[in-house]
Order: structure tokens, then sequence, then C-alpha cells
């Protein structure tokens, strides 16, 4: 049992001023607080208060981690009770310009554990060290490759881990102290980091190939010896690597990447949603990918998969989908190829100006999509003459604009609902205020995979799945989209986020359910309600 200040600096187990008369008795904390014993609303207004005299978000954001640093439970109280205004501030899109700052801002490790690709005979070690004795369910790690959309951000990234499990408490109710933030430190490719005298990172470039696979090799393997019941989560890696880990262990433990699976699943709900709203068919649509990495690639499996489970053949799936990339439309003979990419490939004798198809408005032109979804990091690619280019060819045009953040947005949402007289259905990865057009009041979708990875794990974790499977992901985007509401003009394509953690709930449930369904739950779980349910953490005293 921890006493007197080890208590109050143990942010799993600090109370602070709500340490009752009899508590401080008990865990020595006599004389070490203020006498006012105060209720958790009371500390949480007081700090809601002062979060309000905050003058920037990256002031706001600070005071949270402040909170956070020091009492887990009374932070994921506020973040429950305000968490439209928080979810902006903690997570994306200003954990970007926190993580760019990291180095200038550094406060804490925030219990995060810190690996180094020159060291993996430290591995475990520091893992041990991490979890101090705790029982680890949840990890996301990144090394940083691919942050959002900001590139190669090395040590800094650790923000990204830690933030992702935030989300996973306030969304879904995973306890904060079984989870465990994990930083891979690789090195880094970035010019600015490298030239930094206060870089907190290893000061040299990314170690690649076989040395990295192996670190990685090494980690998973200690992952599964120390923590035998976890859910590993990969976020942000890079193109090059992401799908390659996943292809690796998805099979063999149960783990998850974010971009690739999480991506394509939200917005496979968020097509859904279109349709609900649209009154289509998804075989009726052509897709369009501006963006063929690790989420655009992603996004264009989930939605083939659909196509599969709709009776379409392989052949008669593939045709619907378009990926562009640098090179322009991505060719079977294209130079420069991605493994990922190769599955959606088109043929040059499909088209007779094949080789004027590297620009985006000719591209849609020619191929006349109906869901556009950017994923490109290429602010402003969706042009008004790119967007009225497509919505003469379509009557709803589904186009979401998702790279993050907000700097990196494809298009600013408000300008497709003008540009195409309010008929685009759209989402974006951050959160868009609500505008007013001719009459309607539009809302936009958030296809931010935070609206689902959250109920995915905490659903495979709640019945100790072998494994999350194609099924289980699909299962998740449909429960999603089925509390879309269609009936409302200028309705969202996806569920509030005011709605988070009543839907990520449903989301767990639709997961568990199809891991008992196929047999790949703990034997011990019937009933997946109940299961996610006991499996639910409270933030209380
Ligand atoms: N909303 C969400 O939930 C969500 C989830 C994952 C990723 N994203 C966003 O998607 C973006 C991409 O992330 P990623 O992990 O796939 O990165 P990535 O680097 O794997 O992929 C980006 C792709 O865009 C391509 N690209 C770059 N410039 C281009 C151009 N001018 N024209 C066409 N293609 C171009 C790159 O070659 C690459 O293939 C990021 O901004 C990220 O924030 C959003
Ligand atoms: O982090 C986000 O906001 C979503 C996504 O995982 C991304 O990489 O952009
Ligand atoms: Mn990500």
């Amino acid at each position: 049992m921890e006493i007197g200040q080890a208590r109050l600096n143990n942010p799993f187990l600090n109370k602070g001023t709500a340490f009752t008369m009899a508590e401080r008795q008990t865990y020595g904390l006599i004389g070490l607080l203020p006498p006012r014993v105060k209720t958790i609303e009371e500390q949480a207004a007081e700090i809601y208060a002062l979060y309000q005299t905050k003058d920037s978000q990256i002031e706001k954001r600070h005071l949270l981690m402040e909170v956070f640093n020091t009492n887990r439970t009374l932070f994921f109280y506020l973040m429950e009770m305000h968490i439209n205004e928080f979810m902006p501030i903690v997570y994306d899109p200003v954990i970007a310009e926190a993580i760019e700052q990291y180095n200038e801002r550094y406060l804490k490790p925030q219990d995060a554990v810190y690996l180094n690709v020159d060291h993996p005979e430290l591995i475990e070690t520091s893992l041990k060290n991490g979890a101090n004795g705790r029982d680890i369910r949840l990890i996301v790690v990144s090394d940083a490759q691919g942050i959002l959309g900001i590139g190669d951000w090395g040590v800094n990234g650790v923000d990204i881990s830690v933030g992702k499990l935030m989300v996973y408490t306030a969304a879904a109710g995973i306890d904060p102290a079984q989870v465990l933030p994990i930083s891979i430190d690789a090195g880094t490719d970035n010019e600015q980091l490298l030239n930094d005298p206060n870089y907190l990172g290893q000061r040299h470039h990314r170690i690649s190939g076989s040395t990295y696979f192996d670190f990685i090799d090494q980690f998973v393997t200690s992952v599964e010896k120390l923590f035998p019941n976890s859910l590993l989560h990969f976020e942000d890696f890079g193109r090059g690597t992401a799908a390659k880990i996943l292809d690796q262990y998805q099979d063999r433990i149960l783990t998850f990447n974010d971009d690739i699976q999480g991506t394509g699943i939200i917005v496979l709900a968020g097509v859904l949603g279109a349709l609900k709203i649209a009154k289509q068919d998804l075989v009726d649509q052509k897709f369009l990918s501006f963006g063929a990495g690790t989420a655009g690639t992603g996004i264009a499996k989930m939605l083939y998969q659909e196509l599969l489970r709709q009776g379409l053949t392989p052949d008669e799936a593939k045709k619907h989908f378009y990926l562009v990339d640098k090179q322009g439309l991505l060719f079977d003979d294209t130079e420069g190829l991605t493994d990922k990419q190769k599955a959606f490939t088109r043929q040059r004798s499909e088209f007779d100006n094949d080789a004027d198809l590297t620009d985006l408005k000719t591209i849609v032109q020619t191929v006349q999509p109906t869901v556009l979804i950017g994923t490109s990091t290429v602010h402003n690619a969706f042009t008004e003459d790119v967007i009225k280019a497509m919505a003469q060819h379509c009557e709803r045009p589904i186009i979401f604009p998702i790279s993050n953040p907000t700097k990196k947005i494809e298009a600013d949402p408000v300008d497709l609902i003008k540009w195409t007289q309010g008929r685009a259905l759209v989402a974006a990865g951050i959160p868009v205020d609500d505008f007013d057009y001719q009459g309607v009041s539009y809302r936009f979708g958030q296809a931010n995979n935070a609206l689902i990875y959250p109920g995915v794990g905490v659903g495979a974790l709640a019945v100790q799945a072998e494994k999350i499977d194609d099924e289980m992901l699909a299962a998740a985007a449909h429960a999603l989209s089925n509390l879309v509401d269609s009936t409302e003009s200028g309705a969202p394509v996806l569920p509030p986020v005011s709605q988070l953690r009543q839907f990520s709930k449903v989301v767990a449930t639709a997961v568990a359910q199809s891991a008992i369904d196929q047999g790949i739950a703990a034997p011990q779980y019937h009933d997946a309600s109940q299961a996610v349910a006991d499996f639910v953490w409270e933030a209380k005293y």
C-alpha cells in the first residue's frame, strides 16, 4: 500500500483535496493536505473555471495535462462532463501542436515507456518499470514516423500514444491504470529535431531494415510474455512499416493498427451512414481515394470487403476503386507501387486518356467517382474545380477530406457544402462547427478513428478475444452506422461526438458478440453486453 507523499504523487491513486479524513488517517496523509475536504464535483468545477481563463488552446491543454499527470480519476471525470470541448484539446487537432512543441513544453514523462532501438536488451526492464506491478491490458505504441499528417516526430510522438489511450478511457471506459503508452525511438529523419539542442530523443537518423524489424519482434515477444492478456495497438508508424507489422502479427496476438483498420472502419461506417441518408446502395458507388498510403489503402480494403459481403466477386468489387497517389491514378505499371496499392490498380487500356490521368481534376472528370476520400496530407487539394467536376455527375457526392490536423485537410467542409449547393455528404477528421446554409443546418460527421477504435478495443478485451479479425471490424462499422439518424435534413453521416460514450458501448458490444459468435472469445463469456458492462471503469472516488 502506498502511503504519504508517494500516494499523493501517484496519479492512479491520488485524490488530492478529496481524500476524506478517514483516508488521510489510513494513508499517512495527516498534515500533508489543507484541512478542507472537497468533493470531486467541487474539484472539477474549480479546474473548469481555471480552464476557461486560459487564452490559447495549447495553454488549456497544458492545464488538462497537469490534471492528468496528478489525478487520473479527476481528469476523466472532467473529460466525461466536457467531452465535446475537451476532445480537440487533448486529442486531434491540438495534440499535433503539442507534439511539435514537446521539447519546449516537456513536463513529465506521463507514465509512458520510452524504448530505444539501440538498446533492445532494455525492452523488458523498461516494460516492467513502466507497468510497476499494474495489470496492463492495453498498450498503444508509436514509432512516430507518420504522426497524423505532420510526418516524423521522433520521441515527441509519445504524446499520440498517451492521447489515444486517453480517448480509450473517455470513450469506452478502460481503467486508466491498465494502460501503457509506449514510444519506440528508432531515430528520426526530421532535420529540425536533429538540429534542435533541446530534442529529447536519439540524435541519429532512423534505423530501418532487419535491425528495425528485429527490434519490433523483440518488443512484441516481450509484450506477449509480460502482458499476455493485453491488446497491442499500433499508431502512426510509417507507410513502409505499418502494414508489414500488422500482417506479421495479426493472427498471432491480439493486435490492431489504428491507421489501417480503425480508419478503414470509420470511413466504412461514414459511407454507410451517408448512403442511408442518400437512400443509395454501396454496390452502385465508385470510390476514389486521394492519397493511397497507410490510411488510403486501409480504407479501400474495408470498403472492398464490404462489397464482397454484399455478394460481389473479387473482380467485380475491385472495379469500384480508383487509387490516386503522387504519381496520379495508379496503374498496374506505375513505378514505385506499394504492396497494398497493387491490390487496387487499374489498367491503362481502360482509358483513352491514360497519360493525362495525373491531376485530380482530370481524374475526377474521367472516373466520375461518387465517393471521394482524402488521405493525402495535401491541404486544399479538393479545389472548387475538382468538387464541381464531381458534383456534375452525382446527385449526392460523398466527400471525406480526412487528413489531419486542420492544416492538412483537403478542403474546408463548409466550402464543400457551398460548392455543391448543399448536396455533398461530408465528414472530416477533425471537429467542424455546424453550418447554416439556405435554411438548413448542416452538421458534419467526424470521420476520425477515435469514434470507433475505443469500442473495438474494449469489445475485444471484455471477452478476452484471441485476435481482432475482419468480422469484428465489420461488426463495429455496422453498429456505428446503424445509429446514424437519416431523417432530418443536414444530418451528419456519423453520430456526434457528444454521444461518444454511449455509442462506444454499442460498438464494443457488437465486437464482443462477434468474437463470441466466431468462437474466438474466452469460453466463460456468453453475454456480450454483460461482459462489456463488467469491464467498464467509472471515474469516481
Ligand atoms: N481521420 C482519421 O481517422 C485518419 C486516420 C488515419 C490517417 N488520417 C490522415 O490521413 C493522412 C495520411 O495518413 P497516412 O498514415 O495514410 O500517411 P501515409 O504517408 O501512409 O500516406 C499518405 C499518402 O499520400 C500520398 N501523397 C502525398 N502527396 C500527395 C499528392 N500530392 N497527391 C497524391 N497523393 C499524395 C503519399 O505518397 C502517401 O502514399 C494524414 O493526414 C492522417 O492524419 C486520418
Ligand atoms: O489521430 C487522429 O486524429 C486520427 C488518425 O489516427 C491520424 O493519424 O490522423
Ligand atoms: Mn493515427
